[in-house]
């Protein structure tokens, strides 16, 4: 299947990007001049508010100060820290180079002062936001439950998981390709959910804890803890940076039913990003609020989250994090009157992609297999259940454990 081998990414369509300091593209002026570089690969022209360069198969456009601002002399930046030295703040903002040179891999720019700067063409490709609009941030595979189960995504096993690296790397691999992964054979206890989530990351302390374990008591104001249902939703929808990774383990489970939902939220918000531009803007630019409100017991909180169900990055649309849980859903007072009927509308059409039957994955967890869920991207949800059920977990930064996923190589 064509959907298997491709990497997906949501792009939002040409009119919805908004770019605030686009370059004139006609120009006219006594500055104007065009250049060949030898080998007839690169041109380049000096227009009035932006320098023009064609290479490698782009028409590319960089801003003056920018050009200025990201010199990588020694003066200019530091390559062992990785760091500016340059003050961006003693650029002159009306600067133009008086001088440009282009060798078969560099561009030469001269400004005022005298110093020379030298881009490597290759670096600019990359670096330009003509480059960077052609590659997803994050490459994923969108799935429905079929895509999902037909890929047989490997799971890893405790023992090579804690002491291989390629293990950790290829599990990493598929959780940032899918939004999920399992490890298998790991001891039922919350001592070792913790080991095998240290060696992924950083474990996010919240409201909950940092290691939780919860059965049905009502221990805390909230439907986890009770045997009802659970309607696909992702977590701390409340937090203004909701939890970037859930992982559960279900330590013991003496009765009925109890499975575990998982829905992708990018391939449902990709199929309204299909059918209704209109209605993905609608998402991914009303703010809503959602909210966790306690008092039970000892436990008395207060959280507040604002912020779109869709949110995209703005250079070019690409679906980053889904906030969706219908029951943490605050009031509803941050769209006037005149856009909630379409919000709710978009919302309704969203609701039905994320409901149908085909996109929901179904799992029983048993001690032993350990599920991380990526809580920005992927919905959970689960099923009644009868008698004893015991499930344990955490959260993670998502930070560190993209992080993690870097240093071992792989693009996040
Ligand atoms: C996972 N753990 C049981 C600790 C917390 C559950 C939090 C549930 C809450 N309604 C939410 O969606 O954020
Ligand atoms: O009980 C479960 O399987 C999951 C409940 C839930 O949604 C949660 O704890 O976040
Ligand atoms: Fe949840």
């Amino acid at each position: 299947m064509a959907l298997l081998q491709t990497f997906l990414k949501l792009r939002g369509s040409a009119q919805s990007v908004t770019r605030a300091w686009g370059c004139a593209p006609v120009m006219v002026g006594s500055k104007r001049c065009q250049h060949t570089a030898p080998q007839d690969t690169c041109n380049w022209q000096l227009l009035d508010d932006c320098f023009e360069l064609r290479y490698g198969g782009l028409v590319m456009h960089f801003n003056y100060v920018w050009l200025r601002d990201h010199c990588r002399s020694a003066s200019c930046y530091n390559s062992k820290t990785n760091q500016r030295n340059l003050d961006t703040g003693s650029i002159d903002l009306d600067i133009r180079p008086t001088k440009t040179r282009v060798d078969e891999e560099n561009l030469f720019l001269t400004w005022p002062d005298g110093h020379i700067t030298r881009y490597n063409l290759a670096w600019l490709v990359k670096n330009s936001y003509e480059g960077q609009k052609l590659s997803a941030i994050q490459p994923r595979i969108l799935w429905n439950s079929e895509i999902y189960t037909n890929a047989k995504v490997p799971s890893v096993s405790w023992e090579k998981f804690m002491n291989c690296d390629e293990e950790l790397k290829s599990f990493l691999n598929n959780f940032l390709l899918y939004g999920i992964a399992f490890v298998e054979d790991v001891p039922a206890t919350i001592d070792a959910t913790e080991t095998v989530t240290k060696r992924v990351s950083v474990i996010r302390e919240t409201i909950y804890g940092r290691m939780w374990s919860f059965t049905s008591d009502f221990s805390r104001g909230d439907t986890a803890y009770t045997k009802l249902a659970l309607d696909r939703h992702t977590d701390t929808s409340y937090f203004q940076e909701p939890c970037g990774i859930q992982v559960f383990h279900c330590l013991r489970h003496e009765g009925t039913g109890g499975r575990t939902l998982l829905v992708d939220g990018f391939y449902s918000a990709n199929k309204v990003l299909k059918q209704s531009p209109e209605n993905f803007e609608l998402l991914s630019r009303v703010p809503i609020k959602h909210e966790f409100i306690e008092t039970l017991g000892n436990h008395s909180n207060h959280m507040i989250g604002i912020g779109p169900v869709l949110n995209v990055y703005p250079w070019n649309n690409e679906v980053y994090m889904i906030r969706y849980n219908n029951y943490d859903r605050a009031v509803i007072n941050t769209v006037p009157h005149s856009v909630a009927q379409r919000w709710y509308v978009a919302h309704r059409q969203l609701t039905d992609e994320l409901r149908k039957p085909e996109n929901e994955l179904w799992v029983k967890l048993k001690p032993g297999k350990v599920l991380f869920i990526d809580n920005w991207r992927v919905l959970h949800g689960r099923e009644s259940f009868t008698g004893l059920r015991q499930l344990c977990g955490c959260y993670l930064t998502r930070d560190d454990v993209l992080n993690t996923a870097r240093s071992l190589g792989l693009q996040a």
